[in-house]
């Protein structure tokens, strides 16, 4: 049965954005790939088609982020025959999951648009760290995706282990749906799979050597359907880690697998994080001095509560943490808006031309280059 435009994740909001801005001939699209030079998009019938970005679209985007990512839907335009096809627009996020580009950068680096549901894998053992779970809860919300729990590795603990982590799971994020699984052992993947319906794009995170790609392999296992092209040697579809990129899965859903975040540092902003925080918040108002440090300050709400025992020491450790993350990206912001205000406008018109001639040149060296033809 061919791919519709529903089984890669289209609905009316896109419907109506599209309808606002196509012009004739253009086709719905959503990017699967990118590549240094052009995006490989999915189209209507599971289609696929390479596309690069318009001029315009690279030109008036401020930042990185507002250029196409990987689990986009764009509006392409195909061109008269011979033409490169081409991305006009791209049509309005309904989530975008991003985090702070990797290094002393406070850019936005854009891990996955689109995405429904972003699945934490972690373990009852050493990766275990209730503290880094808040970090990510935090991006999650942030990105609008919904948060989904793994805990692997369950056939190396006791239950009591197990129910133990789920239990810190639980408290931490209440809302959240926590499933525990065996990726090696194939035990939960079922329950898992409920996740996955029509139309739903998936990202998996979490650290490294934590059974992501072992979780990705046996949720593909042989069935895994790829649009795209097939290696002429393995004669199994291309899965690299290299790039990012969006597979349909046979039974519903799309994974938009991600080389694992390793460095996971936030790219969020101080309203987001105080939103995570909104009962801590809400308990400094009742410490003595307003610009408390909740530190050694008398008369601190926050502290008494920690001596109390009403609130746990780790997440108000990581309360604080959060704090300096805030001031130290608010910081290096403030430091790259100095530099990067006066040499952006320059550099941006010399990548921008750069671009266009490069569109230009493409479309002289390969006039009879169509993806599809
Ligand atoms: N016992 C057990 N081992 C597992 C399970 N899942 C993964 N592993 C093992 O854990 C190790 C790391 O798994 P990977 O899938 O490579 O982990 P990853 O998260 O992809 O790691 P990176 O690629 O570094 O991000 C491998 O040796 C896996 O066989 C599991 O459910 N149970
Ligand atoms: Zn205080």
């Amino acid at each position: 049965m061919p791919v519709t435009l529903q089984d890669l994740g289209w609905n009316d909001h896109f419907q109506r954005a599209f309808d606002a801005v196509a012009k004739p001939g253009w086709m719905p699209g959503r990017l699967i790939r990118e590549t240094k030079i052009n995006f490989t998009a999915l189209l209507d019938g599971g289609e696929d088609v390479d596309a690069v970005v318009s001029g315009k679209l690279w030109h008036d985007a401020a930042t990185d982020a507002e250029l196409p990512a990987v689990g986009d839907w764009v509006a392409i335009d195909p061109g008269e025959a011979g033409d490169e096809a081409v991305i006009r627009t791209i049509l309005p996020r309904q989530t975008c999951f991003s985090r702070k580009a990797p290094g002393k950068s406070s850019a936005e680096q854009v891990l996955g648009t689109n995405v429904d549901i972003v699945a934490v894998v972690t373990e009852p053992g050493t990766d275990f760290n209730p503290r880094r779970m808040e970090r990510y809860f935090t991006l999650i919300r942030r990105s609008g995706a919904s948060p989904l729990i793994l805990l692997n590795k369950t056939d190396l603990f006791s239950r009591e282990e197990v129910e133990n982590a789920m239990q810190i799971l639980r408290e931490l994020s209440p809302e959240c749906a926590i499933i525990s699984i065996s990726a090696l052992h194939n035990r939960g993947i079922t329950e898992f799979r409920k996740c996955l319906s029509k139309g739903k794009t998936i990202c998996i995170v979490g650290s490294s050597g934590v059974g992501k790609s072992t979780l990705v392999n046996t949720l593909l296992g042989d069935e895994w359907l790829w649009t795209g092209e097939v290696n002429e040697v393995t004669g199994k579809g291309r899965h690299t880690t290299v790039a990012r990129e969006l597979v349909l899965l046979k039974h519903g859903g799309l994974l938009i697998d991600n080389p694992g975040i390793r460095e996971i540092q936030m790219w969020t902003d101080e309203h987001t994080l105080r939103e995570s925080f909104a009962d801590l918040t809400e308990l400094a108002h009742e410490c003595k001095f307003a610009d408390c440090s909740h530190g050694k300050d008398s008369g601190c709400a926050i502290r008494k509560a920690v001596d109390e025992g009403k609130l746990d020491k780790e997440r108000y450790l990581n309360f604080l943490n959060l704090e300096n993350e805030i001031a130290r990206l608010a910081k290096r912001q403030k430091k790259r808006q100095m530099n990067v205000e006066r040499a952006g406008k320059r550099d941006r018109k010399v990548q921008a031309r750069n671009y266009e001639d490069r569109v230009e040149l493409e479309r002289r060296h390969k006039p009879n280059h169509r993806s599809h033809d």
